[in-house]
C-alpha cells in the first residue's frame, strides 16, 4: 500500500455514526462494506494475459478547509480503494486500480512507481500515452507537469531520457520523424529551417522575459492567466529545478550502433479545435487550428504540428515552458488555474542505425495528456466564455467516457458496437492507442479530490476508472455496422429493391414478347408481388425500429425509476432513522426535564443553582449540536442537490438521445413519404404502360385479323398466279412453237437466197476467168505490136484494180463459208430443240409453270426467235448494206407478239429470253452458209509457180507478165 497510513490517521465516511444525535458525525463499519458494481469485482485478474489498461488513483492531500474525518475515500490496500458518501446505510464500493496513491505520496515515488517503466518502454521502441483524468482542482496538472519546485512527470521524464540517452545523441536534426512512423532526412536548407525554428523558441520560452507582451496579450484575452499558476521560469530556475532532481539513474539501453534524435511537440485541444502551442501569433492573429489526418496505417495524427529538435532536458523543458505560455489557463471558483483545454506534450524517438547509411529508423513516441477537468457548472459558476469551454470540456469527457464504455461493453458481451472516436477530438486523437498493437500502452492516472462536496463527482471518476480498467488492451476489429436506421436500411436496401422490380419488370417484357394475354397476368403478379415484398420489408423495419425505440425507452424510464426509487428509499430511510432519533433525543430530554421538574416542584428539594447552570450549559451544547446536524443536514440537501443536478443532466443526456430517435423516426417517416410518393408515381407510371400495353395489344389483334384475311387473299391469288402462269406458259410454249416454225423457213429462205447468191459468185468467178483470158490475150497482142509502154501500165493498174476486186471477194467468200457453217450447226441443234419441245408440249399441263420456268434457264429455243433477224442481217450483209443490230430499237416483230402477250409474271422470263438471244454470236449464226462451196478462182487456168501459192492474184499475173517481158 502506497499510503495506508491514511486510512487509520484520519476519520472516513465509511465508518458509520454512533447512533446518538451526538456522534451523528462519528461512522464505523458494520461488517464488509458491499460491492455494488459489477467492474469493481473484476479485480485486477491478469490471468488472461491480455494487457489491460494501467489505471492508477492519485489523491490529493486535503486542504485546510476541508475537516478531517469527510474524505469520501478510503484506501483499504495498495491498489483498492472504498467510496462511500458518508451515510452508514448507504452502499460502499470498492474500486481496484493497479496502484493507489496516497495523499502523501510525492512526486518521485509517483514517477518511479507508476512513470519509470512507460519511459523504460519508449526508450526501447513503444509508443505509451499517459494522461490525467479527474474533476476540476484534482491534480492532474500537478502530477504531469508539476511546479519548479515539485517537479511532474514531465520534468522527470524528460532527464531520465536524456541520461540515458547521453552520447548517442545526434547534435544534427538530419532525421526528422513525420506522421506516426515515418521518417524523412533533411538537406541543409530544411536543417537550417529547423534550427531556425528551435532558435527562436529557445530564444524566447521565457515567460519571465516576455511577460509584459503576455501580460498585454491576457487583457485582449480577458481573464486569462497564461502567467498566473505557471511557475515564474528562468534559466536559472529550471538549471536548479534539474539539479535537483538529477539522479544517476539512467536506463540501460542495449546501444549498438545506433544514434538518436529527440523531437518534441505540444499542441492543445481547445473547444474541440486544435491548437499548436509552439507557434508563437501576434496579439490580434487568430490561432489556426489544425486538422486530424490519418497515416497509411489508419494511425491517426495532427496535420502540419510543429515538432521541434532538442538535445537536452532543459531545451526539451523550454521548448514545453514556450508552448504554456500559450496554454488556455483561467480560474475557477474551485481552482485558480484551471485548465481550459486537453493538452498534450509529446516526445518522439528516432533511432537511426548505422548513422552513415541509415537503412531503418525505430520511432516511439510518449505522450502525456493533461485533460481538462470535468465541472459542475453550478461549482464553478461559470459564465459566457468559460461556460462554453465546461460545456466542451464535459462533452469532450463524456465522449470519452462512452468509448470506454462502449470499449468496455464489447469486450465483456463480445460484441462490435461502433466506438464513437469521431464525436469528440480527444477521442479521435486517442483513438490510435486505443486500438493499436501492442506496441502501444495506453495508462491513466485518476486523481481525486476526497473533498466531501465533490463526492458525486469523484463517485463518477471513480466509476470510469473501473470501467476503462477492466478494459483489456487488444486491437480492435474494424468498427461494426451502426446504429440500425432507416435511412441507412433504406439506403442499403433500395439497390435491391430496384433490382427486384427491375427482374420482375424484365420477366414481364420477356414474357410480353412470347405471349400477350399471359403477360398480362404475369405483370399484374409481378407488380403485386413487389408491393407486397416492399410492404412486408417496411413492415418489419417500423416493427424493428419501433422495438428498439420502445427498448431504449423502456430501458430509460426503468433506470430512472429505479434511481428514483433507490434514492427515494434511501433518504426517506435516512430522515425517518433522523426523525427517529431525534424523537428519541427529544422523549429523553422532555423525560429528563419532566423528572427535574417534579424534583423542582418538591418542597423538600432545594433547587441547585449550579446544577441548573450546568443543565443550561448542557442545553446550550446540545442546541450547538443540533445546529451542527442542521448544517449536516443542509449539507446533505445540497449533495441532494448534487444528485439530482446529475441526474438531471443524465435525464439531459437521455433526452437528447430520445431527440436523436425522435429525428431518426422523422427522418424514417420522410424517407417513407418519400418512398411512398416514389411508389404512387411507379404505380402511376404503371398504370400508363399498362394501358399503351393493351393499346398494343388490340392493335396487335386488328393488325393480326387483318395479317389473316391478307393471307387469305395472297393464297387465292398465288393460285390464281399459278393457274395464269400455267395458262401463258402453255400459250408462250405455242406461241415459241410457231415463231421456231417461222424461224426455220425463214432460215431454210435465207439458205435458199445464199445458195442463189453462191451461183450468182460462181457465174461472176467465170466471167472474171474470161476476162482474165481476155486480158491474157490482149497482152499477148501488146507484146507483138511492141507499141508501147503506155497501154501495158494502163492494162497493168488495170489489172491491179481486178486482183483486189477478187481478194476482198475472197475474204467475204470466207466468211460467209464460216457463217454458213455455224448457221448448219445452230439449224441442227434448232431441230434439236425443236424436237424436244414438242416432246415436251406432251407432258401434263400442271407442270408448265416447272417448264416455264426452265425455259427461262434454257437458251436454245428462245434463240430461235432471232433466227430471223440474223437471217435479216446476213442478207443486209449480203446486199452490202451493213446494218447495226439494234434490238431495243428496232424489237423483231416475234419479240413484239410475246411483249404483247406478257403479263406482269411474265415480265422477267421475256427479259431473260431476249438476252439469251442477245448473247447469240452472230458469227456462229452465219458460218454454215458457205460451207462445202468451190474457191472462187480455178488456180489451174494460171500459170503456176513454186514460189508462190496455187490461185492467182492480179500481182502475180503482172509479175508473170514481166518476166516474161525480160525473157522476149
Ligand atoms: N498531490 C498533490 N500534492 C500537493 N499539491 C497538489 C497535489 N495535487 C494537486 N495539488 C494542488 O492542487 C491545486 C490544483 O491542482 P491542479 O491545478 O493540478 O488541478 P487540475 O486537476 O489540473 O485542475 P483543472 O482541471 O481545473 O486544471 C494546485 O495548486 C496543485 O498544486
Amino acid at each position: 500500500m502506497n499510503d495506508s497510513k491514511d486510512h487509520h490517521s484520519t476519520g472516513s465516511y465509511v465508518e458509520p455514526r454512533i447512533p446518538s444525535i451526538t456522534g451523528f458525525g462519528q461512522r464505523k463499519i458494520n461488517g464488509k462494506p458491499k460491492k455494488v458494481l459489477d467492474y469493481s469485482l473484476e479485480k485486477c485478474n491478469d490471468h488472461s494475459g491480455i494487457p489491460k489498461i494501467d489505471v492508477c488513483l492519485r489523491l490529493k492531500p486535503r486542504t485546510n478547509s476541508v475537516p478531517t474525518g469527510l474524505d469520501t475515500l478510503t484506501i483499504l490496500s495498495d491498489n483498492i480503494v472504498a467510496c462511500n458518501n458518508g451515510n452508514a446505510r448507504d452502499d460502499v464500493t470498492e474500486y481496484t486500480f493497479s496502484s493507489v496513491f496516497g495523499p502523501n505520496v510525492d512526486q518521485k515515488k509517483f514517477f518511479d512507481t507508476w512513470v519509470y517503466d512507460k519511459v523504460l518502454r519508449f526508450l526501447n521502441g513503444n509508443n505509451e500515452l499517459l494522461f490525467a483524468y479527474g474533476t476540476t482542482n484534482a491534480g492532474k496538472t500537478y502530477t504531469i507537469h508539476g511546479n519548479i519546485n515539485d517537479p511532474g512527470m514531465i520534468p522527470r521524464t524528460l532527464l531520465l531520457v536524456f541520461n540515458s540517452l547521453n552520447e548517442k545523441l545526434m547534435s544534427q536534426c538530419k532525421y526528422k520523424p513525420d506522421k506516426v512512423i515515418a521518417a524523412h532526412i533533411l538537406d541543409e536548407k530544411l536543417m537550417e529551417a529547423e534550427e531556425d525554428i528551435r532558435n527562436n523558441i529557445l530564444n524566447n520560452w521565457s515567460n519571465d522575459k516576455n511577460q509584459d507582451d503576455l501580460k498585454s496579450c491576457m487583457t485582449q484575452v480577458d481573464e486569462y492567466q497564461t502567467i498566473h499558476g505557471i511557475d515564474q521560469l528562468t534559466n536559472q530556475s529550471i538549471v536548479k529545478m534539474f539539479d535537483c532532481l538529477k539522479n544517476d539513474e539512467i536506463a540501460s539501453l542495449d546501444h549498438g550502433n545506433v544514434s538518436y534524435t529527440v523531437w518534441v511537440s505540444y499542441s492543445e485541444i481547445y473547444n474541440e479545435s486544435i491548437y499548436d502551442l509552439l507557434i508563437t501569433y501576434s496579439v490580434n492573429q487568430k490561432r489556426a487550428p489544425l486538422k486530424l489526418s490519418l497515416d497509411q496505417n489508419k494511425n491517426v495524427y495532427v496535420k502540419n504540428l510543429t515538432h521541434v529538435f532538442v538535445q537536452s532536458a532543459e531545451e526539451a523543458y523550454k521548448v514545453m515552458s514556450f508552448g504554456r505560455n500559450n496554454l488556455r489557463i483561467a480560474s475557477n471558483n474551485l481552482n485558480k488555474s484551471s485548465s481550459r483545454s486537453h493538452c498534450i506534450f509529446t516526445l518522439k524517438l528516432m533511432r537511426v542505425e548505422n548513422i552513415e547509411n541509415p537503412k531503418t529508423a525505430v520511432i516511439s513516441s510518449i505522450s502525456f495528456c493533461d485533460l481538462a477537468g470535468s465541472e459542475r457548472l453550478k461549482k464553478t459558476m461559470n459564465i459566457g466564455d468559460r461556460l462554453t469551454e465546461s460545456k466542451n470540456i464535459n462533452t469532450s469527457l463524456l465522449v470519452l467516457n462512452k468509448c470506454f464504455s462502449v470499449l468496455r461493453e464489447n469486450q465483456k458481451k463480445g460484441e462490435n458496437h461502433l466506438v464513437p472516436y469521431r464525436e469528440s477530438k480527444l477521442t479521435q486523437m486517442f483513438q490510435t492507442a486505443l486500438t493499436g498493437n501492442n506496441r502501444t500502452g495506453i495508462s491513466m492516472a485518476v486523481n481525486v479530490d476526497m473533498s466531501p462536496n465533490l463526492f458525486e463527482e469523484t463517485k463518477q471518476v471513480l466509476f470510469m476508472s473501473a470501467i476503462v480498467r477492466a478494459i483489456t488492451k487488444t486491437k480492435s476489429k474494424p468498427t461494426s455496422k451502426p446504429r440500425p436506421s432507416f435511412a441507412v436500411w433504406v439506403a442499403n436496401n433500395r439497390k435491391s429493391l430496384k433490382q427486384a422490380a427491375s427482374k420482375q419488370n424484365t420477366i414481364v417484357e420477356d414474357e410480353s414478347s412470347i405471349n400477350n394475354s399471359k403477360c398480362e397476368q404475369k405483370s399484374m403478379i409481378s407488380n403485386e408481388e413487389f408491393e407486397a415484398r416492399f410492404k412486408e420489408k417496411e413492415a418489419i423495419l417500423r416493427k424493428e425500429l419501433l422495438q428498439q425505440f420502445h427498448t431504449i425507452l423502456n430501458n430509460n424510464n426503468e433506470f430512472h425509476k429505479k434511481q428514483k426509487e433507490t434514492m427515494l428509499k434511501n433518504k426517506t430511510e435516512m430522515y425517518e432513522n433522523k426523525i427517529k432519533r431525534l424523537k428519541a433525543y427529544y422523549c429523553e430530554e422532555i423525560r429528563e426535564r419532566d423528572e427535574k421538574l417534579a424534583l423542582h416542584s418538591n418542597p423538600n428539594l432545594t433547587y441547585d443553582n449550579n446544577k441548573n447552570k450546568s443543565e443550561m450549559e448542557n442545553f446550550e451544547f446540545r442546541i450547538g449540536e443540533l445546529e451542527i446536524q442542521k448544517e449536516e443536514l443542509l449539507a446533505e440537501i445540497n449533495v441532494l442537490k448534487n444528485v439530482h443536478d446529475l441526474r438531471q443532466e443524465d435525464i439531459d443526456v437521455k433526452n437528447r438521445e430520445i431527440e436523436n430517435y425522435k429525428a431518426m423516426l422523422d427522418e424514417a417517416n420522410t424517407e417513407y413519404e418519400q418512398m411512398e410518393a416514389d411508389l404512387n408515381e411507379m404505380n402511376n407510371k404503371f398504370d400508363v404502360l399498362y394501358q399503351e400495353l393493351e393499346d398494343k395489344n388490340l392493335e396487335i389483334e386488328r393488325l393480326t385479323g387483318s395479317l389473316e384475311a391478307k393471307d387469305n387473299y395472297i393464297t387465292e391469288m398465288e393460285l390464281l398466279q399459278e393457274e395464269r402462269i400455267s395458262e401463258m406458259a402453255e400459250q408462250k410454249i405455242l406461241k415459241y412453237m410457231d415463231e421456231k416454225m417461222e424461224t426455220i423457213v425463214g432460215l431454210e429462205n435465207t439458205i435458199s437466197k445464199l445458195k442463189t447468191k453462191n451461183k450468182k459468185y460462181n457465174e461472176e468467178k467465170s466471167n472474171m476467168a474470161k476476162q482474165y483470158q481476155s486480158l491474157k490475150q490482149m497482152l499477148k497482142a501488146a507484146e507483138q505490136s511492141n507499141t508501147g509502154n503506155t497501154n501495158e501500165s494502163r492494162l497493168l493498174s488495170k489489172l491491179t484494180d481486178k486482183e483486189s476486186k477478187i481478194s476482198q471477194l475472197q475474204e467475204r467468200v470466207q466468211k460467209l463459208e464460216y457463217e454458213l457453217k455455224d448457221n448448219d450447226n445452230k439449224l441442227n441443234e434448232l431441230r434439236t430443240t425443236y424436237d424436244n419441245l414438242k416432246e415436251a408440249n406432251v407432258k401434263p399441263l400442271t407442270k408448265s409453270i416447272a417448264v416455264v420456268t426452265n425455259l427461262n434457264n434454257v437458251e436454245l429455243p428462245l434463240q430461235m426467235v432471232n433466227i430471223s433477224e440474223e437471217k435479216e442481217n446476213l442478207l443486209a450483209k449480203s446486199d452490202r448494206k451493213p446494218q447495226r443490230r439494234c434490238k431495243n430499237k428496232t424489237p423483231s416483230t416475234n419479240t413484239k407478239k410475246t411483249k404483247n402477250l406478257e403479263a406482269e409474271s411474265s415480265d422477267s422470263c421475256d427479259r431473260k429470253i431476249d438476252e439469251a438471244i442477245a448473247n447469240i454470236p452472230i458469227s456462229t449464226r452465219k458460218r454454215k452458209l458457205f460451207d462445202n462451196k468451190p474457191p472462187l478462182i480455178d488456180s489451174s487456168n494460171i500459170p503456176s509457180d513454186n514460189s508462190m501459192n496455187s490461185v492467182l492474184t492480179p500481182a502475180r499475173a503482172l509479175h508473170q507478165i514481166s518476166k516474161l517481158r525480160v525473157k522476149q
